[in-house]
């Protein structure tokens, strides 16, 4: 039979979800399979508290009490295993007209709900533990509006906990141009899909400033004007960190670009030096290696190229020539034209010389006047000939130089590797010796170099040494040779000879020493203490009672042309007081032509100080009396030459006739030279000669001799 019970138990069978009931004493009467599986066990006949988990078990309890019809509680069951799960429990009490008195329970199983909750609950907390604890800013936006934010989004901006919640995002902004710019660059990426990165400068709730990095996406990628949230970070520090780099940066750049300028204009001033001290060295190279004034090789580059060719002469077993050149008188041009005229005759010369030479030669100058060319693989000595012939004719033509037409000849000394030397000094030496043989052989010629030389070059250079002393060791005196009036016989004038008395014993006579000092300059000096000499002894004459006669004194060439003469004249007139007409000065035609305008000038002031002017050795040069006429001449000596033999030389009586009836129609006065008997005197007598000198007279004789001719002037006076 079926009871209550069973009708309970079969009513709760069919509910489907775990369900029991209970009597009024509190014990389970009946439970359905789905509890008894929820549970493990079967709850029937234990109290229905036991069904409860312990701590829920008495307010479950109260409520089952208070059997409230249709009480719903969630609540914890305890199954077998010991888990407690959730459901929801629902009581409802059996009707009233039931043979049971109790209430049925039924559970809805929760568990999964409570689970999900406590999950979402977690998320949440794990989501706001996130938020609280982010290091940047993070906000909900809707509509412009600040839905919420976290708390380092309300540190940003100085605001409290919630201050900002609901708040215009354009609060945010330093205007609303500021807003609007933001707001229209964000709707475009959210618009193309993309999340919005930006930078902009963003206003505190106190309102300072402050820059930001802003990265908003969408919640819904799909409804970009729909919820967003958006992460801002302070990146002021930042911000001026990079500024402060790159404003280093930029300074660095400025200070890279200014030191690559200074490093650029050093580099280039450093290639300019580069480039110049290049230069520098190469003209040191050229100057230590060339004459400045004609660029030809000088003594040093000579010299090492006189060591090549000696070496390619062995070889090529063929010899060389070493040719020393040294212009005859050129001193006397570069003294009385100047050294600016001697310089572009010095250029001129060295033109012709290599022009007279093949390429393969060397023309070098080692100074002055001194030129050397050097004939390098010669087959036979008679090459250099040629080549010193060429020389000749090339510089024999006149050189047109300041409106004038220089003359000069040069002296030629060859010698020839390896006959007269092995080494360059040798070479040298024994051309330099040559050379000096060909100007004592009259100069304009070539000499080749032969031993013997040496001796007469040794003696010449000791004479020379010895002449530079002579002065100082007040070796040289004067003699004095008397010019006869022919007519009366009578003394009329003496010339001025020079002697040099080298030893006690030695006399050396003018010709060997007058060539030489012409040569070294000493003339200069020593022709000035001749003029200075013969006008003491002329002063030393007078104050001895004696009569004196004109003192004819011989200028050379170069002494003549000497810049200082004339002063130099003036000022011994003035201090010995001589009477300038008491002064001659003879001078060769030679030394006349040489220099045109020039010798006019230095003539025309000797004549306006009252000296005359007598012209020497004429005939031995041009010969031209119609030239002489320009000059302030008084009178010209015949040389020695065409009187030597008048007696049988009817040519030279001719000349001797020609010279004496030219210079009477020009108003000079001659004299002859040379005369030594009584035969040329006779001759020169008939042909009106006024005056001779000569051996017929008088040697040459030193003061105390020729004093005895000068008439007293006690007795010329009476
Ligand atoms: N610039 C200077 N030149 C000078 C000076 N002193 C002399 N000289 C020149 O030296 C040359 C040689 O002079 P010297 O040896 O004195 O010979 C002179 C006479 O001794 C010589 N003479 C004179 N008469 C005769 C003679 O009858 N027979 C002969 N065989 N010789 C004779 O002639 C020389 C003088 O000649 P000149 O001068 O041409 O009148 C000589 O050229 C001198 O000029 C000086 O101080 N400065």
């Amino acid at each position: 039979m079926l009871t209550n019970t069973d009708f309970v138990a079969g009513a709760l069978a069919l509910i489907g979800v775990p369900a029991c009931a209970f009597g009024v004493d509190g014990t389970v009467m009946a439970a359905n399979a789905e509890l008894v599986t929820l549970l493990g066990r079967d709850p029937c006949g234990a109290g229905v508290d036991q069904l409860f988990t312990l701590h829920v078990r008495e307010a479950s309890v109260a409520l089952l009490a208070s059997a409230m019809p249709g009480v719903r509680w969630d609540t914890y069951l305890t199954p077998a295993s010991g888990h407690y799960f959730a459901v929801q429990a629902w009581v409802k009490p059996l009707p009233a007209g039931a043979q049971v008195q109790g209430a049925t329970i039924v559970f809805n199983d929760i568990s999964d709900v409570r689970r999900d909750q406590r999950a979402l609950h977690n998320a949440l907390l794990e989501n706001q533990a996130i938020l609280d604890s982010a290091v940047l800013g993070i906000s909900v936006v809707e509509e412009g509006r600040n839905l919420h934010c976290n708390t380092k989004m309300e540190e940003l901006f100085g605001y409290p906990p919630g201050g900002m919640n609901n708040l215009s995002v354009q609060a945010f902004y330093a205007d609303k141009d500021a807003w609007q710019a933001a707001r229209a660059e964000t709707m475009r990426d959210f618009t193309a899909g993309r999340i919005n990165v930006s930078e902009y400068e963003l206003v505190r709730r106190d309102g300072t400033v402050f820059w930001a990095r802003l990265s908003g996406r969408p919640f819904d990628l799909a409804h970009p004007r729909g919820r967003s949230v958006w992460l801002v970070d302070d990146i002021t520090a930042r911000r001026e960190a990079a500024e402060a780099v790159s404003r280093a940066r930029d300074e660095l750049e400025v200070r890279v670009l200014e030191r690559t300028a200074e490093l650029a204009g050093a580099n280039a001033l450093l290639q300019g030096e580069i480039i110049e001290r290049r230069q520098a060295e190469a003209r040191v190279h050229h100057m230590a290696y060339h004459d400045s004034l004609t660029g030809l090789p000088n003594r040093a580059l000579l010299s090492d190229r006189l060591d090549r060719a000696m070496l390619n002469a062995q070889r090529s077993q063929r010899q060389l020539a070493v040719m020393f050149i040294d212009l005859d008188r050129f001193k006397t041009i570069n003294d009385s034209l100047g050294h600016m005229t001697g310089d572009q005759l010095l250029k001129e010369v060295a033109n012709r010389l290599c022009c007279a030479v093949r390429g393969s030669d060397t023309v070098a100058r080692l100074g002055g006047d001194e030129f050397v060319v050097l004939l390098p693989g010669i087959a036979a000595p008679v090459e250099a000939s040629a080549v010193a012939e060429q020389i000749i004719a090339a510089l024999d033509e006149s050189f047109p130089l300041d409106g004038r037409q220089l003359h000069i000849t040069p002296s030629i000394g060859i010698c020839i590797y390896p006959d007269d030397g092995a080494d360059v000094a040798t070479l040298m030496r024994n051309a330099d010796t040559a050379m000096y043989h060909a100007k004592a052989t009259g100069r304009n010629n070539y000499q080749y170099f032969q031993p013997v030389m040496n001796q007469a070059a040794a003696q010449y250079f000791e004479l020379e040494s010895n002449l530079r002393n002579a002065l100082a060791r007040d070796q040289f005196s004067l003699h004095f040779q008397p010019i006869i009036d022919i007519g009366t016989r009578r003394l009329h004038a003496m010339e001025v000879l020079l002697r040099w008395r080298r030893d006690e014993h030695d006399l050396v006579l003018p010709d060997s020493f007058i060539p030489i000092i012409e040569d070294n300059g000493l003339i200069v000096p020593i022709g000035e203490w001749v003029i200075r000499q013969a006008c003491e002894q002329s002063m030393a004459w007078l104050r001895a009672g004696l009569q004196p006669v004109p003192l004819a004194v011989n200028l050379s060439a170069r002494q003549f042309t000497h810049g200082a003469l004339v002063a130099t004249v003036r000022r011994i007139l003035d201090e010995t007081g001589i009477d300038p007409a008491l002064l001659e000065f003879e001078i060769t035609e030679t030394a006349l032509m040489q220099h045109g305008e020039h010798t006019q000038e230095i003539l025309e002031q000797i004549n306006a100080m009252g000296i005359r002017l007598s012209i020497d050795d004429f005939g031995t040069g041009y010969s031209s009396l119609a030239y002489l006429k320009r000059f302030p001449v008084k009178k010209i000596k015949i040389d020695r030459a065409f009187i030597k033999d008048l007696p049988n030389s009817a040519e030279d009586r001719a000349i001797v006739a020609a010279i004496i009836a030219l210079s009477g129609s020009l108003q000079l006065s001659v004299v002859a030279e040379g005369v030594e008997n009584e035969s040329q005197y006779a001759l020169l007598q008939r042909h009106g000669c006024q005056f001779a000198q000569g051996f017929l007279f008088s040697e040459p004789a030193p003061d105390h001799e020729v004093r005895l001719l000068l008439p007293r002037l006690d007795a010329a006076l009476a």
